[in-house]
């Protein structure tokens, strides 16, 4: 693998009107995008920037409530009840050839390449193969940065 840049930080969270509060109070997040809903992933999405001082789009938090039937990330709040850091999302310039690497290396790819919040394919990789982070791979936008 090549290290690819940090897309996003996924955050569980109970809920994302809250979490914009304290994103916009407590962290003076200047730019939170519209919450959309994601219903083929069973989850509301709601993405804030980080600044850089770059001019390229900084790495965002990624907001993620479950929707009604959602199980995974229910679970997790099960677990977490406040919520909290969930995955880690890194890009790659091929999304098949990314998954190829990892299931060579023994890692759980969990399902089928399938499209993200960003609209563009990704996957996951087990948390147990991954030092304990459950980590998705994305493909890097075309005409992104
Ligand atoms: C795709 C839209 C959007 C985007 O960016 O485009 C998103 O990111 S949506 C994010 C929500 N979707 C997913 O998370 C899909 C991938 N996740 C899964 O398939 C499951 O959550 C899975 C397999 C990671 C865990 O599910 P399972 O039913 O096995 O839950 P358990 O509680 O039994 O967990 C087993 C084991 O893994 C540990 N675990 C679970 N979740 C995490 C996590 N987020 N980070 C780290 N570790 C995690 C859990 O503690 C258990 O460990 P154990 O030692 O056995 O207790
Ligand atoms: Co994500």
């Amino acid at each position: 693998m090549k290290l690819g840049r940090l897309n996003h930080i996924g955050v569980a969270t109970p809920s994302i009107a809250d979490s914009i509060v304290f994103y916009r109070e407590v962290m003076g997040a200047t730019k939170i995008h519209e919450p959309f809903d994601l219903p083929e992933q069973g989850v509301k999405v709601c993405f804030v920037d980080t600044p850089t001082d770059t001019g390229l789009n900084g790495t965002q938090i990624e907001l993620i409530e479950p929707l009604p039937g959602n199980t995974s990330i229910a679970g997790f709040l099960e677990k977490n009840p406040a919520g909290g850091q969930h995955h880690m999302c890194y890009e790659v310039p091929d999304i098949h050839a990314a998954k190829a690497e990892f299931e060579a290396m023994g890692k759980r790819v969990l399902g089928e390449p399938r499209i993200g919040a960003h609209g563009t394919p990704i996957f996951f990789v087990h948390p147990k193969d991954m030092g304990g982070v459950l980590t998705e791979i994305m493909e890097t936008p075309k005409g992104a940065h």
